[in-house]
């Protein structure tokens, strides 16, 4: 948890329980783990090519390459990080942003990581992707605020019940739905869109459309998808320098994304 240093790849072992097995990281997806492993593998049997290439920096490559695989914006990736040293679930607590935040947290945890309130907008946007599980939002769905049969006001209505077919009460803990229910497959702007209906599907997601500070921003990307762009590949960029290393006392170039050398 030191930033952009491929520490999450490393697998855990007897010694020392890694990044990757914190509870907030259990959902990172295994297959693209693999990917990130394979594609060093494969730069690393180029005899020329061999030890010159961080996983850091095929992590944020493949990162790039997902986005405009995607339908979203490519762009350069900066490159010259070293893989990190240390990695260990210990570190991940108080790290990452959590799907109860408001904007004031949201903002704070961002800032400390050197972003900028436009940039958290900006990179909340991801969520336009992938998964979540039922447990990371049930609480807004069912007995809302420790009251009965209450759901969060700032939900629509169909959407909550959309929600709650597909996330029933003691739903199996493994169930993901979408994140983004319009265009789950497609990085676009879907996502500020979303928003404004009050289909946000965290509480970290709604309140950025909810809190005045920071509705201008969403509603001026939900209409413009080549702004939104912009100030993503921005943000992208600057949260690929959060903790990058590039002095060899921080780092080295790992022969086994999964292993420290
Ligand atoms: C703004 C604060 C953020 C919060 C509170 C947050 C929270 C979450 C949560 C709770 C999940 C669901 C995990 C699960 O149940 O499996 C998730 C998924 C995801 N988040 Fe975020 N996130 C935030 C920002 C970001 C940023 C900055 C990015 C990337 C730039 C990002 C990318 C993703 C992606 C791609 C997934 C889906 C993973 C998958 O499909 O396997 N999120 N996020
Ligand atoms: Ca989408």
């Amino acid at each position: 948890m030191k930033g952009c240093d491929a520490s999450v790849i490393i697998s855990s072992n007897a010694t020392n329980k890694a990044e990757k097995d914190h509870a907030d990281n259990l959902s990172l997806a295994g297959d693209g783990f693999d990917t990130v492993i394979k594609a060093k593998a494969a730069v690393d049997a180029v005899p020329s090519c061999r030890n010159k290439v961080s996983c850091a920096d095929v992590l944020a490559m493949a990162t790039r390459d997902v986005i405009s695989l995607a339908g979203g914006p490519s762009y350069a990736v900066e490159l010259g990080r070293l893989d990190g040293l240390v990695s260990t679930a210990a570190s991940v607590g108080g790290k990452l942003p959590q799907p109860n935040f408001n904007v004031n947290q949201l903002t704070s945890l961002f800032a400390s990581n050197g972003l900028s309130q436009t940039d958290m907008i900006a990179l909340s946007a991801a969520h336009t992707l992938g998964f979540s599980h039922c447990t990371r939002f049930a609480n807004r769905i069912y007995d809302f605020g420790g009251r009965s049969g209450a759901v969060d006001p700032s939900l629509n209505r169909t959407y909550v019940t959309q929600l709650q077919a597909m996330c029933p009460r003691n739903v199996d803990a493994d169930v993901a739905i979408n994140m983004d229910p319009v265009t789950p497959r497609t990085f676009d702007n879907q996502y500020f869109r979303n928003l404004q209906l009050g289909m946000g599907l965290f509480t970290s997601d709604q309140v950025l459309h909810d809190d005045a500070r920071s509705r201008p921003t969403v509603d001026n990307w939900a209409g413009n998808s080549g702004v939104f762009n912009s100030a993503f590949v921005a943000a992208i960029t600057r949260l690929g320098r959060v903790g990058a290393k590039t002095s060899r006392s921080q780092g080295n170039i790992r022969r086994d994304c999964s292993t420290f050398n």
